[in-house]
C-alpha cells in the first residue's frame, strides 16, 4: 500500500488534544494516543503540534527506543513539495561555519604580516 502523504497546511490543522499531528524528518505522526504516555510530558508535544518538530526531537537527544516508539504513530510522510532536507540544513551550518573560519584564518594572516612589518620598520628606524 501506498504511503500516505500530507502537506505541511493539513498537518497544521492537528495542532490541538483532540487531534495532534507533527513532522519529524519529513514523516507525519499522529502523537494523540502518545500525549499523556509521553516521557516527556503531553506539553512538549502540543508545543510542536501542527509543525515541523524534527530540530526539537533531536534536540532532546532521543533514545533509539523513542525512535522505534514512533513507527507506530507514523500516519504517513509529507508532500514532495514542503519536504525539508535536514542532513543540507546541517551542511550548509557546516560551510558557513568553515566559511567563517576561512575569513578568520584571513585576518590571522594580516595581522600577523601587520605585526611583521611592524617590528622590521621598528628596527630600521631604531638603528638610524
Ligand atoms: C513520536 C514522537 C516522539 C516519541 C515517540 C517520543 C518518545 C520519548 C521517549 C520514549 C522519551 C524517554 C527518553 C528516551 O527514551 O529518549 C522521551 C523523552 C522526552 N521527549 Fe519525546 N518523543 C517524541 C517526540 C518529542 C518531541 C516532538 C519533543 C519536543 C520537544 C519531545 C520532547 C521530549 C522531552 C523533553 C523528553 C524528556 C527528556 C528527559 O527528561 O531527559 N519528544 N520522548
Amino acid at each position: 500500500m501506498a504511503t500516505k502523504q500530507y502537506s505541511l497546511a493539513e498537518v497544521k490543522n492537528h495542532k490541538d488534544k483532540n487531534s495532534t499531528w507533527l513532522v519529524i524528518h519529513n514523516s507525519v505522526y499522529d502523537v494523540t494516543p502518545f500525549l499523556l504516555e509521553h516521557p516527556g510530558g503531553e506539553d512538549s508535544l502540543l508545543e510542536e503540534a501542527g509543525k515541523d518538530a524534527t530540530e526539537a526531537f533531536e534536540d532532546v537527544g532521543h533514545t533509539s527506543d523513542a525512535k522505534e516508539m514512533m513507527i507506530k504513530y507514523k500516519i504517513g510522510e509529507l508532500i514532495e513539495a514542503d519536504r525539508i532536507d535536514h542532513k543540507n540544513k546541517n551542511n550548509q551550518e557546516e560551510s558557513t561555519v568553515s566559511r567563517l573560519m576561512h575569513s578568520t584564518c584571513l585576518r590571522c594572516t594580516v595581522a600577523v604580516t601587520l605585526g611583521v612589518a611592524a617590528v622590521v620598520l621598528f628596527r630600521l628606524f631604531y638603528k638610524h
